[in-house]
């Protein structure tokens, strides 16, 4: 019952705090990767286990979606399309949000970090790149947990889906989450004067840094240097 009071309490009087607790509850346990042991290290194994934890990411991240408030209130045409369109963004931010403690390296899992020469090694020095400097830009700003969690809703709801059927329920979840980071950042003592507007303005190269991820992913396909999941496949092509 004293959950129940409290949701109560923190959904009438604070309706911003909702969303930022909603998001904190629902965030997922941070995956291992899972190298196979039987396999010799090589630059090929570490595609494979980065190419496992993804796919592992992209079936936990579908769960996590339904967590967001007002994600749940879409058709599921729209959920699919707001998946298909913003799942990169989410999870690039997942690693950029792992790597924040680092200076050079990215941490894919908690049991891997990856540096420059390694990425390289395996042909993701581009992804490193793009990563990288994404990383370092939220770390110059100081970014916390509540406005990660808060950007990668964000980064679903304004995915820029084409084919959406309910576009004013798109809207009006997009209108909440900003409502949310509003709110959170004018609550925050001393609040920084145009913090959610920097925030949101990291959006475009977040956008950019997707895509340049999916340039890296086609272009390791076209190699057919590593064997891809379908599920993976098919929310690349969706991607692009
Ligand atoms: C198919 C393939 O060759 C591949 C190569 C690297 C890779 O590494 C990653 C692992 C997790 C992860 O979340 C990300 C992004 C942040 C870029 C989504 C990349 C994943 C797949």
């Amino acid at each position: 019952e004293l959950v129940m009071f409290i949701y109560v309490i923190m959904t009438h009087y604070f309706p911003c705090a909702c969303v930022c607790v909603c998001l904190l509850v629902s965030e997922p346990a941070p995956l291992r990767a899972a190298p196979d042991p039987a396999t010799p290290d090589s630059d090929l194994k570490t595609l494979l286990t980065l190419c496992d934890l993804l796919n592992r990411e992209l079936l936990v991240m579908i769960g996590w979606a339904k967590h967001i408030p007002g994600f749940s209130g879409l058709s599921l045409v729209d959920q699919m399309a707001l998946l298909q369109s913003g799942w990169m963004e989410t999870l690039v931010l997942n690693v950029v949000w792992r790597s924040q403690g680092s200076a050079d390296e990215l941490q894919f899992a908690e049991n891997l970090r990856l540096n420059e020469s390694q990425c390289r090694a395996a042909g993701l020095h581009d992804l490193y790149t793009a990563l990288r400097y994404l990383t370092s830009k939220y770390q110059q700003m100081g970014l916390n947990q509540e406005e990660v969690l808060t950007l990668k809703a964000m980064a679903l709801a304004n995915s820029d889906a084409e084919n959406v059927e309910g576009a004013e329920a798109v809207q009006r979840f997009q209108d909440g989450l900003h409502e949310a980071l509003q709110d959170y950042e004018s609550s925050q003592r001393p609040s920084e004067a145009h913090r959610a507007g920097r925030l949101l303005m990291t959006l475009p190269l977040l956008r950019q840094t997707a895509l340049r991820a999916v340039r890296c992913f086609s272009r390791l396909h076209r190699d057919g240097r590593v064997p891809m999941h379908k599920l993976f496949l098919e929310m690349l092509d969706a991607a692009i």
